[in-house]
């Protein structure tokens, strides 16, 4: 078919029927309504390996030979894309740093750990011009290790190798990142809908960095951090710092870290802008078939590394590119800097003298020398006062450097992977990081059903059981492993004085629960999972079932000292539908919400749908209000939210900031609820479930199911367990 064919190719009466690209959705003309899909991306038909457990099989990998490999695919430059003077190490690591840096602790999305660089948007973002490349360069011994090791795993160690063989000493790597096979379609990039637009569209106040729209943490859409040219594409470092601040404290990144990260980052390689951009093909996402992947043609290239364009920006920072040394410091501190423009028209820094000697080698000719540049984000390490002192301090103490850059390298690459107890592969370094919020393995020799028998006598009610060990477990995400039950951190600042843990209401069951735990001789970490089963184990039998939840024991108990309570701040609550609470200056629909959360804590629907009519009925609500609460039983496992919520015999009214629910013919309210109960028998998908559950031969189904469920949900970060 050619491109006249394809354009008439809407009217013709047969052949059609199929809706096969993406922008031809039928739900578009209902945008608002819910996308559950997220809840089931990655699922085993998408999947060519199902049944196959990558974090085993990496086990065997040769990991040395792996490096070794690799080494020897830095200096083997290839005449499709040549090396930087001889060199794959610069591009390498902006290929692991652009895969790893789009982490946003927020909700903990972005990152390096699914290897989703290979996929839209992230394949095509202008800011990762030139880096389908990079990952071409790997395919050789991506295809010769196969499934012993996966894309997300190889990026990383590809940057990493790639710093070893330049002379840093790395602090170490785990594996275990297993790929996904589709892109994520849970991931908030940002509502603009083109790319690079300006600033202003995520900030309320530009000029305020605090303000970027949450979860961002990228400036403009299709950028990975700050715009290297400036706020808005104008040069002003003082401006810049002040985002590049914010955007890398959203990563999770301190002062220090963001200092030795841009130093070392721009330690190695170049900016490529040697030539026009307009000249490049399209991204690969656009790009016709010919390009089998590969996008941003350049015609002028010729086999020639030096006449690449990536960013625009021109040169390298140091005298010695392919070398990690203190070059950067060197160059930044040891000149005067002016503004400039690159070949191909974008503002960069160059020096105002600088001896030949010091300027860095042409990448391709090494008969010609060439001013070194810097961005302005590299100008904001000299001119910010505080990045500044930093940056002396390293200079001082290059050992201190390297060890700091070192680590907040391994934090970067290694931030979404969770505990420690998830990595894998003998460069593993022993150290506690606190960053990967330790938990010590706890007992797990106790008697369990002697402590659920306590537990059952301690006068505690089921919804107390029931609400106490959800909280704790609640804050599991699995976009980074952070949360959950594990630590018992729910009795730590700040965890304890979440308006949605209910303070008083949690120091009175912690108050209870902690002699039993100490008495029987179990953290209380598994304590409260285990007063959450006898709650639910309780309400199973007041809806005439007999139940027997499955529980692991080995929970640990993290102190304080394991906890850097400032980055647990992200994860407090600020809606828990399944609790029926939601902060009350939140704007987002209640519905929206749930369904974050339920995709952060990995749930399905039915899960997400049976999991919160259980927790209605057994009346572990926020602050055990009845509001909401579609039943006649509280504390019974019934399925009666779903009876009374799907019961012609209703009328639902609003009233007020909640809803009512009526006698079709009295008109006597039976029963209040909220918006977001409602939409569980208005949305059509979720209604479809709520009927479902709602089905006479189906009362035993919500028992079993919503166990099942919970299960899932309390056992969701057991690491130290086989998984
Ligand atoms: C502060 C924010 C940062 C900005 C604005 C920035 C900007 C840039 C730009 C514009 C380029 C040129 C791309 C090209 O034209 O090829 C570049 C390259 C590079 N960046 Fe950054 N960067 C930042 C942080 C980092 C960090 C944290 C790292 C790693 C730890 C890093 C590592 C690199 C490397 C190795 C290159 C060279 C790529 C090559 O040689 O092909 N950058 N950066």
């Amino acid at each position: 078919m050619d491109g006249n064919e394809m354009k008439t190719a809407g009217k013709c009466p047969v052949m059609h029927g199929a809706i096969t690209s993406e922008g031809r959705s039928v739900m578009e003309w209902w945008p608002n309504a819910l996308k559950l899909e997220i809840l089931h991306q990655h699922d085993s038909k998408t999947n060519p390996l199902a049944g196959f457990d990558y974090r085993e099989a990496v086990k065997g990998l040769d990991v040395a030979a792996l490096k070794r490999d690799l080494a020897a695919l830095m200096t083997d430059s290839q005449d499709w894309w040549p090396a930087d003077w001889g060199h794959y190490g610069g591009l390498m690591i902006r290929m692991a740093w652009h895969a790893a840096g789009s982490y946003r602790a927020a909700d903990g999305r972005g990152g390096g750990g699914t290897g989703n660089q290979r996929f839209a948007p992230l394949n095509s973002w202008p800011d990762n011009v030139s880096l389908d490349k990079a990952r071409r360069l790997l395919w050789p011994i991506k295809r010769k290790y196969g499934n012993a090791v996966s894309w997300a795993d190889l990026i990383l160690l590809a940057g990493t190798v790639a710093y070893e063989t330049m002379g840093l000493k790395t602090f170490g790597f785990g594996f275990g990142r297993a790929d996904i096979w589709a892109p994520e379609i849970d991931t908030y990039w940002g509502a603009e809908k083109e790319w690079l637009a300006p600033s202003d569209e995520r900030y309320s106040d530009v000029d305020k960095p605090e303000t970027m729209e949450n979860p961002l943490a990228a400036v403009q859409m299709g950028l990975i951090y700050v715009n290297p040219e400036g706020v808005n594409g104008k040069p002003d470092p003082l401006k810049t710092a002040a985002q590049v601040r914010e955007t890398f404290a959203r990563m999770g990144m301190n002062d220090e870290e963001t200092a030795a990260l841009t130093a070392g980052g721009h330690t190695v390689g170049k900016t490529h802008g040697n030539g026009s951009a307009a000249a490049l093909g399209p991204d690969p996402e656009s790009a016709g078939p010919e390009m089998q992947g590969l996008g941003w043609a350049n015609p002028n290239q010729h086999g020639k590394a030096a006449n690449a364009v990536t960013s625009g920006l021109e040169g390298a920072w140091t005298t010695h590119p392919t070398v990690f040394d203190m070059g950067f410091f060197d160059m930044l501190f040891g000149h005067e800097w002016e503004l400039s423009k690159s070949p191909a028209g974008a503002w960069q820094w160059e020096p105002v003298a600088i001896a030949e000697e010091d300027k860095p080698l042409d990448a391709s000719d090494p008969g010609k020398r060439h001013n070194p540049m810097m961005t302005d984000a590299d100008m904001a390490m000299k001119l910010d006062p505080v990045y500044r002192a930093i940056c002396e301090r390293f200079i001082a103490d290059p050992a201190y450097f390297n060890d700091t850059f070192a680590r907040a390298w391994f934090k970067l690459t290694h931030r979404d992977m969770g505990p420690k107890a998830r990595y894998i592969g003998p460069e593993v370094p022993a150290e506690d990081l606190i960053w990967q919020d330790p938990v010590p393995q706890g007992p797990t020799g106790y008697d369990v059903a002697a402590l659920k028998a306590r537990i059952a006598a301690s006068g505690l009610s089921t919804a107390e059981l029931v609400a106490t060990a959800w909280d704790s477990a609640r804050t599991f995400r699995q976009s980074d492993y952070r949360g959950g039950a594990n630590g018992a951190r729910i009795r730590l600042a700040p965890q304890k004085d979440w308006e949605g843990n209910e303070p008083a209401r949690l120091a009175k069951v912690l108050a209870v629960l902690e002699p039993l735990a100490a008495e029987a001789g179990a953290s209380l970490a598994d304590t409260i999972v285990l007063a959450g089963n006898v709650g639910v184990e309780t309400a199973a039998a007041a809806a005439g079932v007999a139940l027997d939840l499955p529980f692991s024991p080995g929970r640990g108990d993290a102190t304080g000292a394991m906890t850097d309570a400032e980055s647990f701040a992200p994860l407090e609550p600020i809606h828990d539908g399944f609790r029926n609470w939601l902060k009350k200056d939140y704007v987002v629909a209640p519905e929206e919400l749930l369904l974050d959360r339920a995709q952060l804590m990995g749930l399905s629907a039915p899960e997400m749908v049976v999991l919160l009519g259980g927790l209605r009925v057994i009346g572990a609500n926020h602050g055990g209000s009845a509001q909401g609460v579609l039943t006649d039983r509280v504390g019974a496992l019934t399925p009666d939210f779903f009876v009374n919520l799907t019961d012609m015999a209703n009328t639902w009214v609003k009233a007020g900031e909640h809803y009512e629910i009526r006698d079709r013919k009295s008109g006597a309210v039976k029963w209040t609820a909220t918006r977001l109960d409602l939409v569980f028998g208005s949305n059509a998908i979720l209604r479809a479930y709520a009927e479902l559950y709602a089905q006479d031969d189906n009362a035993g189904k919500v028992v079993h199911d919503f166990a099942a469920a919970w299960t899932k949900v309390m056992e969701a970060d057991r690491f130290d367990l086989a998984r």
